[in-house]
């Protein structure tokens, strides 16, 4: 029988960059592969530049499926690099900790307070800050933030604990705190501390407690860049194979990573800056970049590929159809509305996005992309939709990607999109459903969709882009996504 992954067994030349020594000084939230492996790689590469009391306490979400797996390998777990060129196997030994949000409430609290802890990392997907799509603020009547905001002292969401943590900590010992978020968010360091600020005022924390924030409490801004798709059976089997060991919580990522950072860390950092990592002041420029281009992109690769039946990222975008919707949606519609880095090379960028969506080593899934479509499109279509609607430029390939989500992921009645979009997970899948419950045609359906609050109202309200949204939608459902895509693709090259 092959030997477990776990302190003994592993061979130390194994271990990519440091092992984090005992204390921990990083509190992370949401336990997923993404974390794995991008902050989990960058910190053992800083702590081995520069040593550190950065050990991590994860923490999963609801399910102890991550944390039990890990906690029987002494927290450590493969990172499996799956690219045309290169392929490796490292061992990441930084996790010293690990608790569940559901259940160790109080421990998560006491963490927070604790004043080792001096950095809180986030990657809970964009669901995980109920932003309201109309109004951009926390929607405090969300089920989860309504329950967190009834038992204050007892809360069960990120938000909820991070604010409990932070009035422990105000009323223990006052340190400052950084609350990083890595996840894919417009402005994510900003939207945090709005959500977060919005989730204290709306427990009635005290004016003291919320000044000692606004000053000692820092969000900095992020942008985060590394494809980690999901693992299969194929990435424990590279484990195997290249460790001879057993490994239950590896995570297969490309060879690209990016992390730019706005370095405002009250209570310091990892030397992040060693392992690759960029400290900018133009954050905000790399935001826009990559959630507009790589993830907009992405989103419209997904809801293509899913009704054209893809099943893999790569398999949808060597699609001609796929690919000239993507590289019309990304310099038609998206490139316009960026106000770019300095030195920034567009079609180099969009060359490499390209390259790295074509790895089929890495085989991400289309229904992995194409999930929480509701949350996701939020932080990618508007800005650049009205951007194009106020110049009177119709962009035609957002309206399409918005028109693929509905047929994927919410299908007008007595279409079936195919098993790729079936396994696309819709967060606000029962909500839609049930605004879309009296409609009779594609129009209707679109409409009751478009106006059931996931877009903001300015972009629902404008007639030109319903239409068009509608109009797309039924070229699907009628005539099916390729002749539909031919159509918005010569509309788009007339613009
Ligand atoms: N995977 C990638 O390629 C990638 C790249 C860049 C950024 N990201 C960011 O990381 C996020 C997570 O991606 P992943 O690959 O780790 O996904 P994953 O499915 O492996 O993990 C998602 C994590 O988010 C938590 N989560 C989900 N909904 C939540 C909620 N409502 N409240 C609290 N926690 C919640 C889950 O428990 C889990 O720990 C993405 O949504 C994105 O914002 C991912
Ligand atoms: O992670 P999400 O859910 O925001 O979006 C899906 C993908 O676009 C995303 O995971 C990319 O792979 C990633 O953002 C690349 O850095």
């Amino acid at each position: 029988m092959t030997q477990q992954l776990n302190r003994t067994s592993v061979n130390p030349e194994s271990i990519l960059g440091a092992s984090a020594p005992d204390r921990t000084g990083i509190i992370h939230f949401g336990l997923g592969n993404f974390h794995r492996a991008h902050a989990a790689v960058n910190t053992a590469l800083a702590m081995a530049a520069e040593p550190g009391d950065w050990g991590i306490v994860g923490i999963a979400n609801r399910s102890r499926k991550v944390t039990s797996a890990l906690e029987a390998q002494d927290g450590l777990y493969s990172v499996v690099t799956l690219d045309p060129a290169e392929e490796r196997v490292d061992v990441l030994d930084v996790h010293r900790r690990f608790l569940v949000a559901a259940e160790d409430g109080p421990a998560i609290i006491e963490a927070i307070a604790d004043p080792a802890h001096r950095i809180i990392t986030l990657t809970i997907s964009e669901t995980g800050y109920h932003i309201d799509g109309r109004t951009g603020k926390l929607d405090v009547a969300s089920s989860d933030i309504a329950a967190d905001l009834a038992d204050p002292e007892h809360p069960r969401t990120p938000l909820g604990q991070i604010v409990a943590g932070l009035r422990a900590r105000f009323a223990a010992n006052g340190e400052p705190m950084a609350v990083l978020s890595c996840d894919n968010l417009l402005s994510a360091g900003n939207t945090t501390r709005a959500a977060v600020t919005q989730f204290a005022q709306a427990a009635g924390a005290d004016a003291d407690f919320l000044a000692w924030m606004g000053e000692n409490v820092s969000f900095p801004n992020a942008m985060v860049d590394r494809i980690v798709p999901a693992p299969t059976d194929g990435t424990r089997a590279e484990v195997e194979e290249a460790l001879g060991l057993q490994d239950d919580a590896p995570v297969p990522a490309e060879l690209f990573s990016m992390w730019v950072i706005e370095d405002k860390f009250a209570g310091g950092r990892p030397k992040w800056e060693a392992a690759g990592a960029i400290f900018s002041d133009e954050v905000e420029k790399y935001e826009l970049v990559k959630l507009r281009l790589l993830n907009g992109g992405h989103s419209l690769i997904a809801y293509l590929g899913g009704l054209d039946r893809q099943e893999t990222i790569p398999d949808s975008r060597a699609q001609d159809f796929i690919a000239d919707a993507t590289r019309q949606a990304l310099e038609v519609d998206y490139l316009p509305s960026i106000d770019l880095p300095r030195d920034f090379v567009p079609a180099e960028y969009i060359d490499s996005l390209f390259r790295r969506w074509s790895n089929t080593v890495l085989g991400d899934k289309t229904a992995r992309v194409g999930s929480d479509g509701s949350t996701k499109l939020l932080q990618r279509v508007p800005i650049p939709a009205l951007t194009a609607l106020a110049k009177g430029v119709m962009p035609e390939q957002l309206a399409l990607t918005v028109s693929a989500w509905i047929c994927c992921c919410v299908p007008p009645k007595g279409f079936e999109p195919g098993p790729i979009a079936d396994a696309m997970i819709e967060p606000k899948a029962e909500q839609l459903k049930a605004a879309t419950a009296d409609a009779g045609t594609v129009r209707e359906h679109v409409e009751a969709i478009l106006d059931a609050g996931v877009f903001p109202d300015e972009l629902v309200a404008n007639q030109a882009f319903r239409d068009r949204v509608v109009e797309y939608a039924e070229g699907i459902v009628t005539d099916g996504v390729r002749p539909t895509a031919a159509t918005a693709l010569q509309r788009g090259a007339q613009a």
